[in-house]
């Protein structure tokens, strides 16, 4: 479990990973750091991108609905606009923000903000997806979590997609992807 870091004293400012597979709690692990953040009276800010539409227009909603209002933005330099006086900055989706998003995060961090990222590490080929492995390599905390694999029960680090679209961008939930582990997802139909 991830145990934050104090925010009191010294150099503040500090960027967290959290990465994944679809379905391995990323959007979950989010919420929880950012209620606790609340919890512990830091002003928190929320950002999407703009094109993740698929469950809510403004909040931020896991696969088993737990929900935070968040602001969607058409690219990762209104966070720099929008996030004055904050302590605290989370990000989900990150896989679809543009080029600018890592220096972006290292500019807020150099303000003292705690930046707190989720995103999909791969996409559905098991490539490094859009700014995410530039995100890990500035991270200085990072969590990778694991879905189950539908087919086997082991732990599940790709998104498998059921379709033959090969667009990399392409929403969607259970019905357009699957969990798989490593062995599944290369072996199997
Ligand atoms: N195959 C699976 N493995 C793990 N969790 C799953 C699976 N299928 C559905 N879930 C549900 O998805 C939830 C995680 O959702 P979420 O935080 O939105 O994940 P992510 O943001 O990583 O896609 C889990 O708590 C679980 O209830
Ligand atoms: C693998 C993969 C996923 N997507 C889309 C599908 C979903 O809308 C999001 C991921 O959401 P989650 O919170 O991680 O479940 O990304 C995509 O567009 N392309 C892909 O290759
Ligand atoms: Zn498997």
């Amino acid at each position: 479990m991830f145990i934050e870091p104090s925010l009191a004293g010294g150099r503040r400012g500090w960027i967290e990973v959290i990465c994944g597979a679809m379905f391995s709690g990323k959007t979950e692990e989010l919420i929880r750091r950012l209620k606790r953040a609340r919890i512990a009276n830091l002003k928190v800010e929320i950002f999407k991108p703009g094109v993740d539409t698929r469950y809510d227009e403004h909040n931020i909603v896991s696969h088993d609905e737990n929900r935070i209002i968040s602001t969607p933005l058409e690219n990762s330099q209104q966070i720099l606009l929008l996030a004055q006086e904050v302590d605290v900055v989370g990000i989900d989706e990150a896989q679809f923000f543009d080029a600018e998003l890592p220096n972006v995060c290292d500019q807020l961090a150099l303000r003292g903000i705690r930046v707190i990222i989720a995103g999909l590490d791969m996409d559905f080929q098991g490539k490094p997806f859009g700014q995410m492995p530039f995100l890990l390599a500035k991270a200085d905390y990072i969590t990778k979590l694991h879905a189950i694999c539908v087919k086997c029960g082991n732990i599940a680090n790709y998104s498998f997609r059921k379709s033959a679209a090969q667009d990399t961008v392409l929403l969607g939930e259970r019905d357009v992807y699957e969990p798989r582990c490593r062995h599944c997802y290369y072996e199997e139909p």
